[in-house]
């Protein structure tokens, strides 16, 4: 049952109309509202439709009744018509006509179920053939935290003051954000999504629920002190129930190569060595020489390595392990492995390790970063979140909301506001501005400084990354739901296939990554059915410049090809077994993560110092911070996982919820900067 109660007249499509303050039960008028995304049944709620097919040209709406409903006990009010900008940068006039709901229209929700709810627009958008409207929560706000206040031609200004405004929901942006807020900040996360996670987010459709990127999740056990996804979720009160890949993947190389990586490490090395027997030895140093460095890591507290407190205090306890670690920052996996071992086919098996975590060969994979998740996945192991990855984004932001800080959807940065050359706010596309003591961007560092700070002076700091890091390349990702028969018994979930020469391993559409998260968790499909999540590197140069129509064509025969590999190297009469298919590409990538060229991820541009080159949090701009995957130590969920304990820890420092020393930050900073410039 649905309360809403409006205060102007509005009319359905039985031209039954309902005066100003009726409450509208809508499972009692058989109205069918569809929920589009319900992602948290406690306390937001996000997204539903208001359908209009096209053949009514008049203002009158029908609500469709859509699956999980989750607004039982939720009761709205206060609904006033006003009007704005629509969804998609479309302007609609205001009408004098004010007794129906027009497109355009803006409905203010003061509040739901007790949570102040910024505004709801009512938006334009296009589903099938269907013109329909769509009602969105601009802005879900807790208790007493209203940010928005009305005139200003629907434009609100902000005059509270955050400790932390968070650009962006990915994984980063919310680790940040929620660290931050345990230690007492006042943190407000802009998206300009309608759910959080980023890439690491997801979507549903018919039925399936889909991870916008990859399933597997490195740092999510509940062992030592690199599960810090694990760790994030702990800090908010949340636990998420896993379910353990006995097979982290399974590769399936050229020369019929194929290698299936166990959870349990001596099983891994068994396989490894059976295909290699006379690299036994090299095996076993190479793999070693990783465990030392994930020994290691493991050992410290992780925090900001550009605090000095900190730091200091951890080479104080813990010397060995951190000279070890300052030892390896520099190197690269390829050359270490070449220490040890000399079959180029076994070296380009390392290549392939190192390519699907890195987008780079080993010789380009920092030593540090192979080591943490060549081990990981022996030490705690795979674990796949029960209901999707896109639970562990919700669930921050759930906590996120719990300690008392906020996040709005829909709120599209378009610029960050400076004084005096430091970061003070940001500015949305809808013209509203938010102010903090400082400004932590989990936008690209390509996105940061060419997009909300154009016009500005290139940092040295960010003119030097770049010279040293360019974008990788997007994907091309295909989603599809298929008949469960066409999959062999014991399917592992997580595959990596390179079918020809291994000098395709990182060209575009060379190699080809597949996920199949229902072999873990059935739920995410209907009945019968399995998803194939698959990905292969793409740019969007590739999908530049075409029509419409010739875009869809090349997208499907794109997808077509890659298919029919997988049909001929793993699952006979898989084209016939497709009941869904939805295909993405760069420019899919770019559009809703926000990222430039729809990047993955930072990339060397030549052969890297190990990690030396890659900037920390703070910015050649006083009060702005970076974080996720354009900062150390790059890309990967629990990579930016790192990234956003490390910033958080930064700015609680700087605005006064940490420890301290101004003098030994400059020097640790200078020190820092110096050491990038030898990368
Ligand atoms: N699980 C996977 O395999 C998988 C797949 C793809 C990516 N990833 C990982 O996730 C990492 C990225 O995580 P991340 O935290 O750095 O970022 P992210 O790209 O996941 O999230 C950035 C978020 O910021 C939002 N955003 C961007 N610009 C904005 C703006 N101007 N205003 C408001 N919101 C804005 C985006 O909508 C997005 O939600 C990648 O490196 C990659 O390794 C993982
Ligand atoms: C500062 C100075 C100078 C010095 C000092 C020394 C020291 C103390 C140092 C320290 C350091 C540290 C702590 C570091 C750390 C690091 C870390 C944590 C790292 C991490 C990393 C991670 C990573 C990289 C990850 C990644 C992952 C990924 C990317 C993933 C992905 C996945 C996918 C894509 C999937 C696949 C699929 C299939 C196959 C299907």
């Amino acid at each position: 049952m649905v309360d809403l109660t409006f205060n102007s007249p509005l009319v359905n499509h039985n031209s039954q109309v309902f005066s100003p303050q009726n409450t509208i039960k809508f499972s009692a008028l058989s109205h069918k509202l569809q929920q589009i995304q319900s992602f948290d049944t406690q306390r937001t709620f996000n997204m539903f439709s208001i359908y209009r097919p096209r053949s009514q040209n008049h203002n009158i709406f029908s609500f469709e009744h859509g699956k999980a409903l989750a607004f039982s006990d939720y009761k709205l009010s206060n609904l006033k018509l006003g009007h704005i900008n629509a969804a998609q940068g479309r302007k609609f006039r205001p009408r004098k006509e004010r007794n129906n709901l027009s497109s355009g229209d803006m409905l203010k929700i003061k509040t739901f179920n007790g949570y102040k709810l910024g505004s709801v627009e009512l938006g334009y958008g296009e589903k099938k053939r269907n013109r329909h409207f769509v009602l969105m929560a601009k802005s879900v706000l807790n208790g007493e935290n209203v940010v928005e206040k009305e005139g200003n031609g629907g434009v609100s200004m902000e005059t509270n003051k955050y400790d932390a405004i968070v650009i962006g929901s990915g994984i980063g942006g919310l680790v940040a954000a929620t660290q931050l807020a345990v230690k007492g900040a006042r943190v407000l996360v802009l998206e300009k999504y309608v759910i959080p996670g980023g890439s690491s987010g997801y979507y549903q459709r018919d039925g399936y629920t889909f991870d916008v990127g990859s399933s597997v999740m490195f740092g999510f056990s509940d062992k030592g002190n690199l599960n810090l996804i694990t760790q994030a979720l702990a800090a908010v009160g949340c636990e998420m129930e896993v379910i353990p890949d006995p097979t982290t993947v399974h590769f399936h190389l050229s020369n019929d190569l194929s290698v299936q990586v166990h959870r349990e490490y001596s099983e891994f090395i068994a396989e490894l060595t059976s295909k290699f027997p006379h690299e036994k030895e090299g095996i076993l140093a190479f793999y070693d020489e990783c465990w030392k460095i994930f020994n290691a890591l493991n050992s410290l507290e992780l925090k900001s390595l550009e605090e000095p407190i900190y730091l200091f205090g951890q080479f104080f306890q813990k010397p060995l392990e951190c000279l070890t670690l300052a030892y390896y920052l520099p190197q690269n996996t390829g050359d270490i492995a070449r220490k040890y071992i000399k079959d180029p086919q076994l070296l380009s098996f390392i290549d392939a390790e190192c390519f699907i975590v890195s987008t780079v060969n080993a010789l380009q994979t920092p030593m540090i970063n192979a080591s943490m998740v060549l081990c990981d996945r022996h030490f705690g192991g795979i674990n796949y979140p029960v209901g999707g990855v896109g639970g562990i984004a919700k669930a921050l932001a759930n906590g996120l909301v719990d300690q008392g800080s906020e996040i709005l959807y829909k709120a599209n940065v378009t610029g960050i506001v400076l004084e005096d050359g430091k970061a003070v706010g940001v500015r949305l596309s809808d013209g509203r501005e938010f102010f903090a003591k400082t400004i932590i961007s989990n936008a690209t560092r390509w996105d940061t400084f060419g997009k909300l700070l154009k016009g500005e002076k290139l940092p040295k700091e960010e003119e030097n990354f770049q010279k040293v890091y360019v974008k990788a390349p997007s994907f091309l990702s295909i989603h599809m739901g298929v008949k469960a028969e066409v999959l062999p018994p014991d399917t592992d979930c997580h595959h990596f296939v390179l079918e020809d020469s291994w000098t395709r391993l990182e060209e575009p559409y060379g190699s080809i990554f597949l996920s199949i998260p229902t072999v873990l968790d059935s739920s995410l499909a209907p009945e019968g059915r399995h998803i194939l999540h698959i990905f292969t590197t793409s740019s969007i140069e590739d999908w530049q410049g075409m029509s419409q129509k010739d875009y869809n064509a090349k997208k499907e025969l794109v997808a077509d090809e890659i298919i029919s590999r997988l049909e001929k190297k793993l699952f006979p009469g898989l084209k016939k077994s497709i009941v869904f298919k939805e295909v993405g590409t760069p420019k899919t990538h770019r559009r809703y993560l926000g990222r430039d060229k729809g990047t993955y991820g930072p990339m060397p541009r030549g052969t890297p110092k190990g990690l030396l080159g890659m900037p920390f949090n703070t910015t050649g701009i006083d009060n702005l911070y970076c974080v996720g995957d354009s900062c150390f130590p790059g890309q990967g969920v629990i990579a930016v996982a790192f990234s956003g304990v490390m910033c958080a820890h930064r700015v609680a420092a700087d605005i006064g919820l940490e420890k301290k020393a101004p003098v030994l930050d400059a020097a640790l900073l200078k020190l820092l900067g110096w050491l990038r410039t030898l990368a």
